[in-house]
């Protein structure tokens, strides 16, 4: 094939195989039979075998990086990750209501979205394309752990618009990637994970990125560093929205509860629901919508006055 058309091939190939990693991994709607898509790897493969200088930094082979890492380096996040404070009941959640509503008035609602219970990750990126990832750390440091997250077939390496944009959400482990773990390595006589938290948290900390690989990992992408106005939106939910249209997996339970008895409705919901997830929820996030009212309740110093996180009661220990 002549170069011109070498390159011309490449592009297509990479185009394609971002279309259906996306509609397979994040929209779980497959556009290609595996077997198709198996093979348009294998063809880019082996073009970037014969020539290296047509492999882009973000092509889909180069999921899973080189050499095993000797330590994380430390990323100082441009926007501090904060924490949420938290309820723990019904009494707490009213408490939560009504300093909303005497600091900013009655028009306002909430959107209610599950709480994932992995480890918090922040994704940054330069015109559209994965540049680097990090633990949430002390929410200020954290470590970089960009190789490890590539390999997670969920995250964009590059974005449907070339925007320039931080975002926040929860890398996991779903419970039966969490059991099949176990069970091989109780096979091996290795150590168990005690949930599958611990096991998202040590799968993201390998040095060695084909074992993270091997981890069959996900995310949920649910916040934007820094001033979401900055990008035209001015709700949380319409956020939401416009990390799905940029090829993020954001969680469809998300839901807008005008008042804080819709609020223990959902909860009430998901607390029944729960166990029939195929990932581990440990709370449900209530956040108040507007960004407007976001910015008059401000934020103390490590969390936001607009946001809270119910959590739900500690399971008792199977004894
Ligand atoms: N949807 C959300 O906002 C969300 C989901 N799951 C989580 N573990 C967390 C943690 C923070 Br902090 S926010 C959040």
């Amino acid at each position: 094939m002549k170069d011109k058309d070498l390159e011309k091939r490449v592009a297509e190939l990479n185009k394609l195989l971002h279309e259906y990693a996306h509609a397979y991994y994040v929209l779980d709607n497959p556009l290609v039979p595996d077997a198709v898509y198996d093979q348009l790897m294998q063809e880019l493969m082996a073009i970037e075998k014969e020539h290296p200088e047509l492999i882009y930094p973000d092509s889909p082979t180069q999921r899973v990086g080189g050499k095993p890492l000797e330590g994380f380096n430390k990323v100082t996040h441009r926007y501090p990750m904060l924490s949420l404070s938290n309820a723990f009941n019904e009494e707490d959640l009213r408490d939560f209501d009504r300093k909303i509503r005497q600091a900013i008035g009655d028009k306002y609602n909430y959107v209610c979205e599950l709480k994932i219970d992995g480890l918090a990750i922040s994704l940054r990126y330069e015109n559209g394309i994965f540049v680097q990832g990090a633990t949430r750390g002390d929410g200020t440091v954290g470590e970089d752990i960009t190789v490890n997250l590539k390999t997670i077939k969920d995250i964009p390496l590059r974005l449907k618009e070339p925007v320039t944009i931080e975002v926040r959400g929860e890398a996991y482990m779903p419970k039966r990637s969490f059991l099949e773990l176990n069970m091989e390595r109780e096979e091996n006589g290795e150590d168990l994970f005690a949930n599958p938290r611990n096991a998202a948290a040590g799968s993201l900390r390998q040095l060695d990125s084909k074992i993270t690989a091997s981890r069959n990992l996900a995310t949920f992408i649910y916040g934007i560093g820094g001033d979401g106005e900055a990008y035209g939106i001015d709700s949380h939910a319409e956020m939401l929205d416009y990390l799905e249209s940029l090829g993020f997996r954001v969680n469809k339970e998300r839901t807008l509860c005008e008042t804080i008895d819709d609020v223990l409705a959902f909860i009430k919901k998901w607390t029944t629901e729960r166990p029939n997830l195929p990932y581990e929820i440990d709370g449900i996030v209530v956040k108040v919508n507007r960004f407007a009212h976001q910015e008059e309740l401000g934020t103390t110093v490590k969390s936001p006055r607009w946001a809270i996180a119910y959590k739900f009661p500690a399971e008792e220990a199977i004894t």
